[in-house]
């Protein structure tokens, strides 16, 4: 893991909200092909660490690099057109599109500038309604899917846009076992292609099964970073996150 080439870098990151520091001097690498979860109690500053990643948040102080460069300060949709992509809670789908249609909405921007144009898109999207399982749900209208399913077009909107950042706000909750299983194959087989992909996760047993690292957050400081053995089993983090959530 160490020698993994650093996409994203963020460096003694800071953010006010007037009188309450959200984030805390943060300094957190994220390396290609790494899965990291970020955990911490509520109101710890998982959803606005990654605010200031995506350019919806300009930190107070403290910097984010991608791909060697000053990202902070950049608006959305440009750090969202250099390969960096995010999913939500509330998966944000266009529920009266077709499963399809949804997907195209990634790839109709014309010249993504991370896509490699080797693949038409086309082909993009038969691979990966084959990889999510929904293949037989193209023409469906997205409002019409099982709860599974949906998660696995907010995904398959992230694996078509070929980004090689995904931030996924508690992308596996609610899952039944076996598209739980499916779904950790498939962050799996992405981060083995390059892909570095951080989550937000509250679920310590999905946390388990799906970090190659995790780091932890408490009141807008990154309190420790490492295996989830190693985070989950500390007595002290373990008081922190159960304390907040009794
Ligand atoms: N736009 C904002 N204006 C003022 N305060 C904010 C704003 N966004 C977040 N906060 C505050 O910053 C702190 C961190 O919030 P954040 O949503 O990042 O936490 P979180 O770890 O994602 O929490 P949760 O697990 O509950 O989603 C909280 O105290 C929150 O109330």
């Amino acid at each position: 893991m160490s020698t993994a080439e650093i996409l994203l870098q963020i460096k003694g990151l800071n953010k006010n909200f007037g009188g309450l520091q959200a984030i805390s001097d943060v300094t957190l690498d994220l390396p290609a092909g790494v899965i990291t979860t970020l955990v911490g109690p509520n109101g710890a500053g998982k959803t606005t660490l990654f605010n200031l990643i995506t350019g919806h948040l300009i930190p107070t102080t403290g910097t984010v690099h991608w791909l060697g460069a000053q990202i902070n300060g950049i608006e959305p949709w440009k750090i969202a057109r250099m390969g960096i992509a995010r999913t939500f809670q509330d998966l944000r789908l266009f529920n009266q599109m077709t499963v399809e249609e949804n997907i195209m909405t990634v790839m109709e921007r014309g010249s993504w500038i991370w896509q490699s144009g080797q693949e038409k898109n086309a082909e993009r999207i038969e691979r990966v309604l084959n990889e999510t399982g929904l293949i037989d749900k193209r023409k469906e209208r997205a409002v019409d899917l099982a709860y599974a399913e949906r998660k696995f077009l907010s995904l398959a909107r992230i694996m078509a846009s070929e980004a090689k950042l995904w931030l996924l706000d508690e992308p596996a909750s609610g899952l039944d076992p076996r598209s739980f299983e499916k779904f950790v194959t498939l962050l799996r087989q992405y981060a083995a292609s390059g892909v570095t992909i951080c989550i937000i996760e509250h679920n310590l047993d999905i946390v388990i099964q799906l970090s190659d690292r995790v780091a932890f957050l408490d009141q807008g400081k990154l309190l420790a970073q490492g295996s989830s053995q190693d985070i989950l089993k500390d007595p002290h983090l373990a008081a922190i996150y159960f304390g907040d959530h009794a």
